[in-house]
């Protein structure tokens, strides 16, 4: 009996299920869903890879501590190289081990699995009820050396289920190179989107412009808090950066360097004379009491403000508390990631601690950080993970919220600020494993007009939680995917090489390895293998201002930067500007051409819906289409940019800070992006 075109085509969609090839990018939250999906919707070959030796080189000291070696990691390691063992295969790259945090919705993972690699333990746990998949996994970063383009190119698709802007756009840029469709993904909360990205065929990744972190003007950090989420950003990004980061960055702490008003040293610095205890109450002391008296100084800044309480430790514990705080430490608890809470015998983190306990508890973690961790000070970064430093900029900003008569928070609350954490919802995660699958078949099916980009919405919008749309088209004057040149507006006369090549080429344009060429002068090249003159002399013109580099950097110069891993080349046109206005071009240096970070006052529908994204600086993770409202428009529900506040004069840099609202946010609309023409 001859088949109906409808068998007909079903049959082969399942036969190009079968054959596929499927590079599968993060075993998280959405990837876990993911594998099982695939698994489930007749992928039969599945390849999760691990490159984890090699990759280990590239990794820090900490990333090698939390990773865990076992034979098994070993033995898929051996297995072959681009995974041929078994013809057609599923490839699965992650870099992460499992923690306990990942077990309410990574379901391939069980307590047992903690500290194992994700990758391993998915394809494991998938193998378990699908014995018969290929699936071979790599342990490693996506963005090793070794996972190619040559590598890249053996794939019928990429997915991703990444949690990083990074990541993603080293994808992006590895599948345009390679000429791999790939299926991008990501959820926040209840909101979550599917996006489709074929060479030529759809917009790429980077076609539009990705949403910039929620930034606070310095003054509402350093001088007049009104939210708890000001007091969390200066006890991170000031008071954490300024006791254990980085001496040499600039800090925007507005604090007096001692009380005398001599130019002493670094009040920040211990005296050879000091304990640590003195230290500790000194360092109190002076942030939470001296501080605030000077601030209160400026009687204009208070006229119509409430006036801040200076704290100081006599009054929050006196003498004998002080006392207590060093003998009350239970010695014989020896924990192996020392905890300040742990320590004074505070038990649990969703308590609102009284304000003497937070003044306990900061003292207890400034000394612990000097007796137990103190090799990384100067090195630190804040970490959500990081227990000790959770804790620390947990009491400080509530001694700072207790000062400014703004409500205490418990260290859970606090961590999910500082972390900018959204607690990630598993149902999600399944629909959009759900869509990627569905776009997967679509994409193995080679039937481009039937893309779609998909959003998940929290609120039904014409009565529809999902919302397809068609993809749109390239854009051509996106330098990742089209040959537009980039306009560089710089100072050549004072900007030196590396500015450019930090602020502007890694930076702004995500490059990993540059190289850069001015005609046919190589004046720059990065990465291993190069010989000790080349690396040398590549190091002097780093210092040197561009227009005096070797070949000159001068107005209407044109620079090829590339990076090789990426295969990713493009020109920028230099155009020489003396002045740069500090407030607003900061960089000094304006880059046009890119898909500059959107940067638009938001309003708020009056939702109540969190969209804050993915931890730390790795954000962008969602771009939500509303079309019930504007049909055809693109709206941007992820970013929130805080309007700014009135804000003393002097105040001119910004302190960087994701969202904190519950509103639902949305951008005006883009009529940039309303011109936009939709896939014939
Ligand atoms: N460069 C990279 N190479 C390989 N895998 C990556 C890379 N960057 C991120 N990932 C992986 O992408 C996954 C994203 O998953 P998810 O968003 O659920 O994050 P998570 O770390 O598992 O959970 P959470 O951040 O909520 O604690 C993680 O498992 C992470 O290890
Ligand atoms: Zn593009």
């Amino acid at each position: 009996m001859a088949s109906s075109p409808a068998s007909a085509s079903a049959a082969s969609e399942e036969e190009a299920v079968k054959a596929a090839k499927v590079l599968m990018v993060g075993a998280g939250g959405i990837g876990c869903e993911l594998l099982k999906t695939l698994a489930l919707s007749g992928f039969r070959n599945i390849h999760i890879m691990n490159c984890y030796a090699a990759a280990l080189d590239s990794f820090t000291a900490d990333m090698k501590a939390s990773i865990h070696m076992t034979s098994f990691e070993v033995d898929v390691l051996h297995l072959d190289q681009f995974g041929n063992r078994h013809g057609v295969f599923f490839v699965q790259i992650d870099l992460d081990t499992i923690e306990v945090s990942n077990l309410n919705r990574q379901f391939l993972f069980r307590q047992s699995h903690v500290g194992q690699s994700k990758a391993h333990v998915a394809r494991d746990a998938v193998l378990k009820f699908r014995p018969n998949i290929n699936i071979i996994s790599y342990h490693a970063n996506v963005k090793d050396a070794q996972f190619n383009v040559e590598f890249f190119k053996q794939f019928n698709v990429v997915l991703n289920g990444l949690d990083n802007l990074d990541a993603r756009r080293h994808v992006n840029r590895l599948c345009l190179a390679a000429e791999v469709p790939l299926v991008e993904s990501g959820t926040t909360g209840f909101l979550g989107q599917v996006t489709v990205h074929v060479k030529g065929k759809t917009e790429c990744y980077e076609c539009q412009p990705k949403p910039v972190p929620k930034s606070y003007p310095v003054c509402t950090i350093t001088s007049t808090p009104s939210k708890f989420v000001h007091c969390i950003v200066w006890a991170k990004e000031l008071l954490f950066a300024k006791m254990f980061g980085d001496k040499n960055q600039d800090n925007d702490l507005n604090v007096r360097s001692n009380e005398s008003g001599t130019s002493k040293s670094d009040v920040f610095e211990r005296n050879a004379d000091e304990d640590l205890d003195q230290y500790a109450r000194r360092i109190y002391d002076h942030v939470f009491g001296y501080n605030i008296e000077v601030a209160l100084e400026n009687e204009e800044t208070w006229k119509n403000r409430r006036r801040p309480n200076p704290i100081y430790i006599r009054d929050t514990l006196p003498e004998e508390a002080i006392r207590q705080n060093g003998s009350s430490r239970d010695i014989n608890n020896e924990q192996e990631e020392p905890s300040a809470m742990v320590s004074l015998g505070l038990r649990n983190p969703q308590e609102i601690w009284s304000l003497a306990d937070n003044s306990r508890v900061f003292l207890e973690a400034l000394k612990l950080f000097f007796e137990k961790r103190e090799k990384e000070i100067g090195n630190l970064v804040f970490d959500k993970d990081d227990q000790l430093a959770v804790e620390f900029v947990t009491t400080a900003a509530n001694i700072r919220a207790s000062s400014f008569g703004i409500p205490l928070h418990s260290l859970f609350e606090a961590k999910g600020v500082a972390g900018n954490i959204v607690h990630a919802v598993a149902t999600t995660n399944a629909i959009i494993a759900g869509l990627i699958v569905i776009e997967a078949i679509k994409v193995l099916h080679g039937d481009y007009k039937k893309y779609r980009m998909t959003y998940c919405l929290e609120h039904p919008s014409r009565k529809m939680l999902l919302m397809p749309i068609e993809p749109f088209e390239p854009n051509k004057s996106c330098y990742v995917c089209s040959e537009t040149p980039l306009l560089l507006e710089v100072n050549t006369k004072t900007t030196k090489l590396r500015e450019v090549i930090e602020k502007i080429i890694k930076s702004k344009l995500g490059m990993n390895l540059p190289l850069v060429m001015i005609g046919s002068t190589l004046v720059f090249e990065d990465g291993e293998g190069l010989e000790e003159d080349e690396a040398a002399n590549y190091a002097l013109n780093l210092e040197k201002v561009l227009a005096e580099l070797p070949a000159p950097v001068v107005n209407d110069t044109k620079l090829t930067v590339e990076d090789f891993q990426q295969e990713l080349s493009c020109s920028i046109n230099i155009k020489h500007r003396d002045e740069f206005d500090e407030e607003k071009e900061p960089d000094g240096m304006v880059l046009s051409g890119w898909s500059a970070p959107v940067e638009k006052q938001v309003t708020s529908n009056g939702g109540n819906q969190s969209v804050a994204s993915s931890s730390g600086a790795d954000y962008a993770d969602g771009i939500v289409e509303d079309i019930s409202t504007k049909p055809g428009m693109k709206r941007k529900l992820d970013e929130v940019l805080e309007s700014k506040e009135n804000c003393d004069a002097s105040s001119s840099a910004q302190v960087v800070e994701d969202d904190d609202d519950d509103d639902l946010v949305m951008l005006d609309e883009n009529p940039k992006l309303a011109k936009k023409k939709r896939l014939q």
